[in-house]
């Protein structure tokens, strides 16, 4: 589910990537395709932003480089998290492992002893020699129980433990860092399951927006302030965006909002809302509020038609939203499923 691109616009992607790796003189290898394929996409706004700072001023990306930023970005299991996990799992079943096995073997031990004796206390002469060696086996096997059950005790914690950390990780795994909102995983997770459940249900309404110029506030006032604008605009946006509405950052500078349960116009208004609402914001960049700079988004809305798959209604929202920016930015386009066929 991580790819969802159709087969045209992922070739589209790759000649992109192919492009960007020749100029770079990028290794060809798939690592390198993976990282240029997400870069390229702008599905992975953490990854760009990365690599962004890394070739600023005409640098390139050494091996080393290159397999961090998968490794951080983009392979899904060989975050340090996910291995610490991992092991930690490990050596608790290790654990349970050995001394299931330790208590197995003196379980066998004593089973075999008992037959021994018990053959012993019919023709035995001294039977009480015989009571005191089964007693010693007994008070032998129940310690060896009893320490089982302690490392049982505290396996059962340490799971606890690391499921706990296995819950934090797929949380983190579904949230855009810089922003708070979730990303691109957790929403096409959830438009996946709009999409299914719309079958039955009011079909799904999907908003995208993305920022006018922001291309040019970076350029005027550096990295570090666009990444400032994307934070108060997702911060407006959680506001206005309700459960079960989902807000996500879906791209670099684009956002989107599934709308489960909405109809085509209160998508719309709901839209409306969030442009006005930003536009009349500022976003505060030096000490005096002369500098605060005024930020607008272009919006496209849409709703899910009968029998649609999510790339054809993703790609609808993103029609609506460039006809927003071919009519001149800051506002809201609607494209009903029948009048985009
Ligand atoms: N600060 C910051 N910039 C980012 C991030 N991700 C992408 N960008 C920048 O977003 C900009 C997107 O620019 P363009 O796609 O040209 O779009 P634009 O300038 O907003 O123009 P229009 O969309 O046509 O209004 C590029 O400069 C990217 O470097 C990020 O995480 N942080």
């Amino acid at each position: 589910m991580r790819y969802t691109d159709s087969m045209e616009r992922s070739a589209e992607h790759l000649r992109a990537a192919l492009a960007q790796m020749t100029r770079q003189r990028s290794a060809l290898h798939p690592t390198s395709y993976a990282i240029w394929y997400e870069y390229v996409s702008g599905r992975n706004p953490d990854l760009r932003h990365a690599m962004n700072q890394m070739l600023a001023d005409g640098a390139t990306l050494d091996e080393a480089q290159t397999w961090s930023l998968y490794t951080t970005h983009v392979g899904e299991w060989d975050s340090p998290g996910a291995k610490r996990i991992s092991d930690g799992f490990q050596r608790v079943l290790n654990g349970i492992a050995a001394s299931a096995a330790h208590a197995g073997d003196h379980t066998a031990r004593f089973g075999n002893e008992l037959s021994e004796l018990s053959l012993k206390l019919e023709s035995d002469a001294a039977p009480a020699e015989t009571v005191r060696e089964i007693l010693s086996g007994v008070r032998e096997l129940s310690g060896v129980m009893s320490s089982l059950q302690h490392k049982l005790d505290a396996s059962r914690n340490e799971i606890a433990e690391l499921r706990r950390e296995v819950e934090l990780a797929r949380n983190e795994a579904l949230v855009d860092a810089l922003t708070g909102l979730a990303n691109r995983r957790a929403f096409d997770q959830e438009l996946a399951q709009a999409i299914q459940s719309g079958e039955s249900l009011q079909a799904p309404c999907l908003m995208l927006g993305d920022i006018d110029f922001f291309k040019r506030l970076n350029d005027s006032y550096g990295h570090a302030f666009g990444d400032q604008v994307l934070r108060g605009v997702a911060q407006t946006m959680k506001g206005i965006a309700a459960a079960p509405a989902l807000a996500a950052r879906v791209g670099g500078e684009e956002f989107a909002v599934l709308l489960p349960g909405s109809t085509l116009q209160q998508a719309q208004a709901l839209a409306e809302q969030m442009r006005q609402s930003i536009a009349a914001g500022r976003i505060r960049r030096g000490t005096s509020t002369q500098d605060d700079e005024r930020v607008t988004l272009s919006f496209g809305v849409t709703q899910l038609a009968v029998g649609e798959s999510a790339n054809e209604f993703f790609e609808r929202a993103d029609r609506a939203l460039y006809a927003s920016k071919r009519s001149g930015r800051n506002c809201v386009t609607v494209l009903a499923a029948r009048a985009a066929a």
